[in-house]
């Protein structure tokens, strides 16, 4: 089937960012943010910090999750989530281009008790998250959740840095009070690896900056300028990419690269998706960079999407693109 060739002659670039965690504002890693960013959209984080015991702690407690019946998982369904836009979703639950995903997975976000401003004011994808009922898993994810915010604060700052801005640019203006989501994917095998079906099907991320740890099996593919590029696991890494609103933001500079999922290993993979986002309620403008910049974004871009278009908040972006997603819960959210 030609849609599954791959080549591999582009490789996604591997970037230490550990003088950046550290706090330094570093040129070098710059540098290797930008080019990577105009290049592919993706790149490969090391030296991030994040603790492997617990990334280890959280891929066991998923297993466990997904060993369940579907009785048993559908007991936090994201119906019962409700406009918070928590919980589990089953095989096929999930639309990409309108077309059923192989996969099931668990939504959370940043907790909210009921008493929070906004739970209380009923913003949509605000409030508690529906934990499973497994020893252990609301404190891993919770731990995780905080720990991946503070990276994506500071991958963020690099990100600034690679546009010559400063480091707070975006903290300041747009992640003062992020929109974080968090998923939990499992693709169960495919029955053949020749079937028409997508883990996930081809689509760019909404926000700002995707954080990903997948497990060991591979899947991921991206569309590079030169076609379907693997993304081939390595031990201790994350894959970043740039969402829908850096691409806005930046004039189209910076890509949000299309990407799919098929797993052909013949077993269940997991995939842990971090996606750092922007305020709810904030309106992005593009940024003031030099002239040069923004009219070679022009010619570059690859495809005529609306990011620079639409008119809005982040908040009402996301949710026409969640609606597409999860349509018998629209009404939840809009
Ligand atoms: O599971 C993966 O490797 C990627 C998932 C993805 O692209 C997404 O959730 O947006
Ligand atoms: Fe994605």
């Amino acid at each position: 089937m030609a849609t599954q060739e791959t080549v591999s002659s582009v490789q996604i670039p591997v970037i230490d960012v550990s003088a950046l965690v550290a706090g330094q504002a570093t040129t070098a890693i710059a540098h290797h943010i930008r080019h990577a960013c105009c290049e592919t959209g993706f790149f490969y984080v090391v030296g991030h910090g994040i603790d492997e015991a617990l990334q280890h702690r959280l891929e066991q407690l998923s297993r466990q999750f997904f060993d369940q019946s579907l009785e048993k998982k559908l007991q936090i369904r994201m119906a019962l989530g409700g406009r918070a836009w928590r919980g589990y979703f089953p095989v096929g639950g999930e639309l990409t281009s309108g077309q059923p995903d192989l996969k099931e997975g668990l939504y959370f976000g940043t907790e909210l008790d009921v008493a929070h401003p906004s739970v209380q004011a009923n913003v949509p994808m605000h409030g508690a998250n529906l934990f499973p009922d497994l020893p252990q898993f609301r404190e891993t994810v919770l731990e995780y959740l905080a720990v991946m915010t503070q990276l994506g604060h500071t991958l963020m700052a690099g990100i600034a840095l690679s546009l010559g801005l400063e480091a707070s640019y975006f903290r300041d203006r747009y992640t003062t009070d992020p929109l974080i989501l968090f998923r939990i994917f499992n693709y169960p095998p495919e029955s053949s690896p020749e079937a028409p079906s997508w883990g996930v099907g081809e689509h760019t991320d909404y926000g700002l900056l995707t954080i990903l740890k997948q497990d060991a099996l591979g899947g991921l593919q991206v569309k590079a300028k030169s076609g379907w590029i693997d993304t081939p696991p390595i031990h201790n890494a994350f894959v970043c990419n740039i969402g829908d609103m850096l691409d806005r933001l930046t004039g189209g500079f910076y890509r949000s690269t299309p990407h799919r999922v098929k797993n052909v290993s013949g077993r269940n993979r997991l995939s842990f998706p971090f996606f750092f986002d922007p305020n709810f309620d904030a309106a992005l403008h593009p940024i003031n960079l030099k002239g040069v910049l923004v009219e070679e974004a022009k010619e570059q871009r690859w495809d005529n999407a609306s990011v620079h278009e639409f008119r809005g908040t982040y908040g009402d972006y996301v949710l026409s693109k969640v609606a597409k997603v999860f349509p018998e819960l629209r009404q939840e959210v809009l």
